[in-house]
């Protein structure tokens, strides 16, 4: 295996720490170059005391980051500042595998990127040029890719429940309901009030109803999947844990049909696990690993079905999803790196 020279674009964030502990462990992977912006010029083990028995190298600003010897940048920057970074790192170097794991590079069309971020894309050369990376539905695609848009981390618990689903026509696409929960470190290590403790703990509630950008993901997905358009209903919540997704989904369909499709599609999936019939996930069974965990449940009333996915925000829902990625990409073994099983308890 020949040694590949990655850069981390957003190091001191929390799926760019993330990253580093997974790459870490990846046998064909060098650590070369990472970037903070607030936090460049300190070492990484100053913003993330957990790194300092490594060998990293100090964080720089974007400006200061040569990426000369780089084989493979990911880009764990806030969505709105990735596609002139991005723009400018491919003009320098145009060989580079590029993984981004903001929402600036998922969507296909640029009147949706503008119709749900507010503003024009800046790169919509490279938008066009981007696949989206949900390894587990479009893997061909990437691994001919150069620039690869990580999906969302509620999106990618759903979309792995609802795509066999909906492609093999087996629910209702105008009937789908997804109730949907994230850990805080869903909304970055940045400080923000609405995430202090005191605002979180002890409580739990739903936002941005009716409009999460994620939606506007989902519709592009389960369009291409169904071949004509579906809308579902989508209501992220926020819950005082720190990692996971769990997302339950409503839908008609025949349960055991279901079930079926799902597990028939995923045996041979090393990330996606399909419970045997009628067994519920926890979201502390995947925590700090790169698996989804999925479960199929009848409703009492006939033909109607519960499906309910979930998977750890940095890992499947980012950074360990961006490795896979990168595998795909560098023709590894897809695994390679990412078998850290769950914590526990
Ligand atoms: N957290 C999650 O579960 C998931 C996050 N994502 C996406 O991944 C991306 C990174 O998320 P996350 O790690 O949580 O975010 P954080 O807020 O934790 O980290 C952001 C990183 O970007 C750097 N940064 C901030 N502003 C700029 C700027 N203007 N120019 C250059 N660098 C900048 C920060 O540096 P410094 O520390 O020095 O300020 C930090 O390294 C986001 O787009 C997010 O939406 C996707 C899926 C899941
Ligand atoms: C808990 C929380 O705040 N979660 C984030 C989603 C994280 C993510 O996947 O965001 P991007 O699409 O921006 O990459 C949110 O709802 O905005």
């Amino acid at each position: 295996m020949d040694t590949l020279n990655v850069a981390i674009y957003g190091a001191s964030g929390y799926t760019g720490a993330e990253l580093i502990r997974l790459l870490t462990l990846h046998p064909a992977v060098r650590i070369t170059a990472l970037s903070a912006e607030s936090n460049a010029g300190r070492p990484m083990a100053d913003v993330f005391p957990q790194f300092s028995a490594l060998d990293l190298p100090m964080l720089q600003t974007l400006k200061e980051l040569d990426l000369d010897p780089i084989d493979v940048l990911f880009c764990a920057l806030p969505h709105g500042t990735t596609q002139t970074a991005l723009k400018a790192a491919l003009e320098a170097k145009p060989s580079l595998k590029v993984v981004d794991l903001s929402a600036d590079f998922r969507l296909a069309d640029p009147k949706d990127y503008a119709a749900w971020y507010g503003h024009k894309h800046l790169a919509p050369e490279l938008q066009s040029e981007a696949v989206y990376g949900l390894v587990e539905v479009h893997r061909a695609a990437i691994a001919k890719a150069r620039l690869t848009g990580n999906p969302g981390c509620y999106t990618t618990t759903v979309l792995l429940a609802l795509v066999p689903l909906v492609a093999a026509q087996a629910i209702d696409v105008e009937r789908i309901v997804i109730d949907a929960k994230s850990g805080m470190t869903g909304a970055g290590r940045a400080a923000k009030m609405g995430m202090l403790f005191s605002e979180v703990s002890e409580g739990f509630h739903a936002y941005s109803v009716g409009k999460h950008r994620h939606t506007a993901e989902l519709d592009q997905e389960l369009s291409i999947a169904a071949g004509r358009p579906v809308t579902p209903t989508f209501t992220p919540h926020l819950v005082p844990m720190n990692r996971g997704i769990y997302a339950t989904i409503y839908a008609d369909g025949d349960p055991m049909r279901l079930h079926t499709i799902l597990a028939d599609t995923y045996a041979e999936e090393p990330f996606v696990t399909v419970l045997p019939f009628g067994e519920v996930p926890q979201s502390r069974h995947v925590r700090g690993s790169n698996f989804t965990r999925i479960g199929v449940v009848p409703d009492r009333r006939a033909g109607k079905t519960i499906v309910i996915s979930t998977l750890d925000n940095l890992v499947k829902g980012a950074s360990g999803q961006a490795v896979q990625n990168m595998n795909v990409m560098c023709a590894l073994p897809e695994t390679t790196g990412l078998q850290q099983l769950a914590l526990f308890p």
